[in-house]
């Protein structure tokens, strides 16, 4: 913990790794199993009968496990997990396993085989069917999990406020995740901007990633996550908890005074926005002093759709994430698929080196379907509610994409076409891109994986994605150069934009507006009002003109208001 207050010998228990949703929260441990597979040098079957009858223990095991879940669930989940309790006792999904089985196959080939292939039936029949392969998928991994006699894959259900530890998490088990129960979520993979870090985030929850050996925590062990130090002590003493509580009490008191629109000291307006990915999000996020949406990821709303959504489901969701904001501005981005964010219904194959194939807009190219009912729904959606709708494409890199997509946008009739700026193609050209556009939106984390050539979803890289590396800031320096020739507004949607220095040196290069996980908000704002643009500027310049990340960001940090640094 970095606190100076910390006697030292606390710390012993500490194990690092990087805060990427800021807070601290302690609570006992709950441990994420990983996926289950069948193993590949897995015996074959000699006695058939045997062993469906104990194929058929698992199913029920499964069964049970999730009876016993829905007696305690809500109406919605009830009716999911006993649809899924139905599945796990069909007699013919037992059937298709036993035939493999009567072939030789081993226990866990024939209930993988005997899933899959009630999975391509389903999808076969579309529908309500195709909405169940992911229950399926699931009943089938948990029998699995009891055929080899490992634990069962996934989030357990949480009955006590908990810190959840996994090696990491897929985006959809982030995105569900019971936001009363989860405490704090600590990883041993992932990394700055991995979707569990970004969703993590959003929803307020403090998370520390790339944590040595935190999968070897036992359950219920209590630890203390601090998610702005990125640090994860384990039997945390009284003392620790009570400065920690002194700390947060210390903060909150800072920021209660923070409100209203976004402005640097000296009056220079930089409106502060949230991202969200979805309707709870925007619940949330509405009801905050905010000045509107920067960011809607799209895609997130549909991680675990099997089919693409009609026209009419996705009129629903955007009006009900379009209403909590009233005449507020919410920019959307059309859905930005494939790659780190993989949507079943928008597969176009495996690809060897997928975060530069056939993702974001180029995705959309292909499937014009896509994009189009996506744009009349968010058309009608914004006729519907009055809002100020904003549409933006991911992964744009030519003048072509931006020009294609803001004819479509117009056609549509939506009002406004923007491009997030996150290849560096884009920023360096940004004046060209940006000429039939009406903004641009910087999107860091994308734009450090390619300015780096770093693999964001590899948390060993963290160091390379930095958005303090000042290659980086060089960029976005040119793209906010061109965006300013072009006479258009750049604003930054990245996780960068949510940082307080690194927001002031954002400013400097000409950021117009910041968009972050909306418990970000405050202390950027704190840090805008103790600065003036011309102390941005000098930030900016002299975060560019450091060697390295971490003298730009040791420079910057030196010579911010003092008011400020105290409190990170
Ligand atoms: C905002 C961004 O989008 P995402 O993280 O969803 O790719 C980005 O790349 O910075
Ligand atoms: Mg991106």
């Amino acid at each position: 913990m970095a606190d100076p207050d910390l006697p030292a010998a606390l710390a012993t228990e500490t194990r690092r790794g990087i805060g990427v949703s800021p807070g601290t929260a302690s609570g006992p441990v709950v441990q994420v199993a990983p996926p289950v597979r069948a193993p590949a040098d897995e015996p074959p079957t000699t006695d058939a009968d045997a062993a469906l009858a104990e194929v058929k223990a698992a199913f029920e095991a499964t069964a049970l496990d999730l009876e016993e879940r829905a007696a305690r669930a809500d109406d919605t989940a009830q009716q999911i997990l006993r649809a899924a309790v139905l599945i796990a006792r069909d007699r013919s999904l037992l059937k298709a396993v036993g035939k493999h089985l009567a072939k030789g196959v081993g226990k866990a080939g024939a209930v993988h085989a005997g899933i899959e292939e009630f999975a391509t039936q389903f999808l076969a029949l579309g529908g309500y069917f195709a909405e169940r392969v992911t229950d399926l998928r699931d009943v089938g991994s948990r029998a699995l999990a009891h055929v080899l006699g490992v634990p069962v894959p996934g989030v357990p259900e949480l009955t006590t406020p908990s810190v959840v530890v996994a090696h990491d998490l897929a985006p959809s088990e982030t995105a569900t995740l019971d936001r009363a129960m989860v405490l704090a979520i600590v990883t041993e993979a992932g990394g700055r901007t991995s979707h569990t870090a970004i969703l993590a985030a959003q929803m307020g929850i403090p998370a520390v990633v790339q944590v040595p050996g935190a999968t070897t925590l036992a359950a219920g062990t209590v630890v203390a996550v601090d998610g702005d130090a990125g640090e994860v002590v384990v039997a945390p003493s009284e003392e620790l908890l009570a400065t920690l509580g002194v700390r947060r009490e210390r903060l909150a008191a800072a920021l209660a005074g923070s409100g209203g629109p976004g402005t640097t000291r000296d009056g220079h307006a930089v409106a502060l926005l949230a991202n969200i990915g979805g309707v709870e999000d925007a619940i949330d996020a509405g009801a905050q002093d905010l000045e509107g949406v920067g960011l809607f990821r799209t895609e997130f709303v549909f991680l675990s759709a099997e089919r693409a959504p009609t026209l009419e489901e996705q009129v629903e969701i955007y009006r009900r994430v379009f209403e909590p904001f009233g005449g507020r501005r919410v920019v959307v981005r059309t859905l930005d698929a494939g790659a780190d964010k993989p949507l079943a219904f928008a597969d176009l194959g495996p690809e060897e080196n997928p975060a530069l194939g056939r993702r974001g807009l180029r995705l959309s190219a292909e499937r014009p379907d896509l994009l189009d009912t996506q744009l009349e729904a968010l058309a009608v959606a914004a006729r519907e509610t009055g809002a100020d709708v904003r549409v933006m494409a991911p992964m744009v890199a030519t003048a072509e994409e931006a020009d294609w997509f803001s004819r479509r946008v117009r056609e549509n009739g939506l009002a406004k076409a923007g491009v997030m700026i996150e290849v560096p193609a884009a920023a360096l050209r940004a004046e060209h891109v940006l000429r039939d556009c009406d903004f641009g939106s910087l999107g860091t984390n994308d734009l450090a994986q390619y300015t780096m050539a770093a693999d964001r979803m590899q948390g060993e890289l963290s160091d390379l994605l930095d958005p303090w590396q000042p290659a980086v800031l060089d960029v976005i320096a040119a793209a906010c150069e061109g965006a300013g020739r072009a006479g258009r507004p750049m604003g930054v949607c990245g996780e960068a934009g949510g940082d307080p220095l690194l927001a002031l040196v954002l400013v400097g290069l000409g950021a117009s507006s910041l968009s972050m996980a909306p418990g970000k908000v405050p202390l950027v704002r704190l840090a805008l009002a103790r600065h003036t643009l011309p102390q941005c500027r000098q930030l900016a310049q002299l975060a560019r003109t450091a060697r390295t990340a971490g003298e730009a960001h040791d420079a910057v940090r030196a010579a911010a208001s003092a008011e400020l640094t105290a409190l990170l």
